[in-house]
C-alpha cells in the first residue's frame, strides 16, 4: 500500500489552496529524508492572494479599531502558546535545529513578537505640532498614520517562524494585509500560523501564504505583482538586490534585512570565561546560520593563545546529534547544497594558508544521521582581511581568529567590510566598550554580550546588510504611511 503523502499547503483568501502539480519536497536536514510535499503556488494563485488581500483591506480590516487589532495579536500569541509543541516540531522538522533551541528561541520569540507589537501599537501616539505664525497666529500640524496596504513578506530558512512573526505581527497590527512567501526550505510554520490566525478570528484574505522558490516562482511573482504596496524582505544581499530591481519601476518601499560578515573584538582585559561563553554562542548558534553570527574574531595579541585555546575547547564540546534529544545543542546545516558552499570556503581557507584549529570536516554521527547536512564546528587562524573566507558571508559554524595590537587597529580591521550588520566588543573597560561599539559601522553593536534583544530597539544593518530597521517604532513607521494635516487656527 502506498504511504499517503502529507502536504504542506498554501493559504489564500481564508482557505487552503492546493495547486495542481508535483509540488516540491520538504526535507529534514538532520537526516536528509523527505517528510512531506509542498504545494507550489503558481502565478495565478499568487495573483489571487494579492487581490484577495486588497479586498480584505477594503472589506474592513484597514479600518478595524486599534484595540481590536491588538486584541487579535494577543490572541495569536496565546494560541501559539497553546500549540507551542506543534510549532516546535514543525520548526525542527524543517530545519533540523535542536528542539531546545526551537523552544527557547524560535517559538518563544514568535509569542514575544506578537505581544510586543500588541503593546507598542496600543500605546502608539501620533506626531503633532502647534506652529507659531507671524502676528501671533497659529497652525496645528498632526500626522495620521494609515496602513501601508498589501505587504509582501519574504523570509529565509534560518529562523523561519521568528523572522516571519517579526514582520507579520507589526504588519497586521498596523492594519495591513500580507502575502507571505516562506523559504522553500522551511515551509511548515508559515502554514501552521495560517491555522492559528484563522482560529483567533483574523478575517479571510488578511494573511496569505504562497509556497515556492524565488526567481521564476512565487517569490518573483509576488514582488513583481502591481498590487503590492511594499516589500519586507529578509535574506541574502544578492537576493535583496534582485528584489530591489524588481520593485524599482513602481518605487515600492522596501525593508531589507540582509547578509553580514560580523566581527567580534576581544581586548586583553576581557573576562575570559564570559568572553569565551559569549563567543561560542555568537560563532556557533544555530550552527552559524544566524545573520548576526560572528565569522571574524579579532583578539588582542596578549590573550590570543588563551582565547584560541578556549574557543577550540568549547567548539569541540558542542553536542551535534539527534535534534529531538535534550542534550543536543548543535544541528546540521539547512541542506547539502548549503553545506557544499561552506565546505568550499573551508577549501578556500586551506588554499589561503589557514591553520585549522578544530573542525574542518564532516562528522560521523551514525546511520540515522549520516544522510544529514552535518559539519564540524570549525575555527581558523592564519587568515587576513584580504582572504575571501574573511570577506564573504559563509553562514556556517566557522570563524577566523585574527590578532591585533591596538584599539585603532581593531576598529579598522572590524570596519574593513562592505557589510554593516552587527558586532560585539569584549572588554572590562566600559568606557572603551562604549567608544569602540559606537565606532563600529554596523546597525547593532553589543558589549560583553551578543544577540541580547530589546524588541523596541532598532534592528538592522547598513551597506550590504540592508535598508531600514525593524523593531519598535521602526516597524510601525515601515508598516504605515503618514498623512500630515496642517490646519490654520
Ligand atoms: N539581516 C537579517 O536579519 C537576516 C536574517 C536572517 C537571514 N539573513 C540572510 O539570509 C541569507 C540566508 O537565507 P536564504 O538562503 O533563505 O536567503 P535567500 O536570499 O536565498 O532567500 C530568502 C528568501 O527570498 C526568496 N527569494 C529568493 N530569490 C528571490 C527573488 N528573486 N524574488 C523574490 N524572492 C526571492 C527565497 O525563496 C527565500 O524565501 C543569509 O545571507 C543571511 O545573512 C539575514
Ligand atoms: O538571522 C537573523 C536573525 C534575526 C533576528 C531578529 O530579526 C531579531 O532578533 O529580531
Amino acid at each position: 500500500m502506498t504511504q499517503s503523502v502529507r502536504w504542506i499547503r498554501n493559504f489564500v483568501d481564508g482557505e487552503f489552496a492546493d495547486p495542481d502539480g508535483p509540488g516540491f519536497p520538504a526535507v529534514d536536514p538532520a537526516t536528509g529524508a523527505e517528510f512531506a510535499r509542498v504545494h507550489e503556488a503558481d502565478r495565478e494563485l499568487v495573483h489571487r492572494a494579492v487581490t484577495g488581500a486588497r479586498a480584505a483591506l477594503h472589506n474592513g480590516w484597514a479600518d478595524t479599531p486599534v484595540r481590536e487589532r491588538t486584541a487579535l495579536l494577543r490572541r495569536a500569541a496565546d494560541r501559539i502558546e497553546a500549540r507551542f509543541e506543534e510549532f516546535v516540531a514543525a520548526e525542527v522538522a524543517d530545519t533540523g535545529k535542536p528542539v531546545t533551541q526551537a523552544r527557547e528561541l524560535d517559538v518563544a520569540r514568535a509569542v514575544a513578537n506578537f505581544r510586543t507589537f500588541a503593546d507598542l501599537i496600543a500605546a502608539a501616539g501620533q506626531e503633532s505640532f502647534v506652529t507659531d505664525l507671524p502676528g501671533g497666529a497659529q497652525a496645528l500640524n498632526y500626522a495620521v498614520r494609515k496602513p501601508l496596504g498589501v505587504v509582501a513578506v519574504i523570509v529565509p530558512w534560518n529562523l523561519p517562524l521568528l523572522l516571519l512573526t517579526w514582520k507579520v505581527a507589526p504588519a497586521l497590527g498596523c492594519g495591513n494585509a500580507v502575502v507571505v512567501k516562506p523559504s522553500d526550505q522551511t515551509p511548515s510554520t508559515a502554514t501552521l500560523l495560517a491555522e492559528v490566525l484563522a482560529e483567533v478570528g483574523l478575517p479571510a484574505g488578511v494573511y496569505n501564504v504562497v509556497h515556492g522558490f524565488g526567481g521564476d516562482s512565487a517569490g518573483q511573482y509576488l514582488t513583481e505583482h502591481p498590487g503590492i504596496d511594499g516589500v519586507t524582505f529578509t535574506g541574502s544581499s544578492a537576493t535583496g538586490t534582485q528584489v530591489m530591481r524588481t520593485v524599482a519601476p513602481r518605487v515600492r518601499p522596501v525593508s531589507f534585512e540582509l547578509g553580514g560578515k560580523n566581527a567580534a573584538i576581544v581586548f586583553g582585559d576581557a573576562d575570559l570565561d564570559e568572553t569565551l561563553a559569549g563567543l561560542t554562542r555568537s560563532v556557533f548558534a544555530n550552527t552559524g546560520q544566524v545573520c548576526l553570527c560572528t565569522e571574524r574574531v579579532y583578539v588582542q595579541r596578549s590573550v590570543f593563545e588563551d582565547v584560541a585555546a578556549g574557543l577550540v575547547e568549547r567548539a569541540r564540546g558542542l553536542r551535534l546529534g539527534d535534534p529531538s534529544a535534550e542534550r543536543t545543542n548543535t544541528g546540521p546545516l539547512i541542506s547539502p547544497e548549503h553545506r557544499r558552499k561552506v565546505l568550499d570556503y573551508l577549501a578556500l581557507a586551506e588554499e589561503a594558508g589557514a591553520e585549522t584549529l578544530t573542525g574542518g570536516g564532516i562528522p560521523e554521527l551514525g546511520p540515522e544521521l549520516d544522510g544529514g547536512s552535518w559539519l564540524e564546528p570549525t575555527l581558523w587562524t592564519g587568515l587576513t582581511n584580504k582572504d575571501r573566507p574573511v570577506r564573504e558571508e559563509i553562514f556556517g559554524p566557522v570563524a577566523a581568529l585574527i590578532p591585533f595590537d591596538t584599539e585603532d587597529e581593531a576598529i579598522a580591521l572590524a570596519n574593513d567590510t562592505e557589510y554593516g550588520l552587527a558586532s560585539s566588543v569584549w572588554t572590562q573597560d566600559l568606557r572603551r566598550g562604549h567608544r569602540v561599539a559606537q565606532a563600529m559601522h554596523v546597525g547593532m553593536s553589543w558589549v560583553n554580550t551578543w544577540f541580547l534583544r530589546d524588541l523596541r530597539s532598532p534592528f538592522g544593518g547598513m551597506g550590504l546588510s540592508g535598508i531600514g530597521r525593524e523593531g519598535g517604532a521602526s516597524s510601525l513607521h515601515f508598516y504605515t504611511e503618514p498623512t500630515n494635516v496642517c490646519v490654520r487656527l
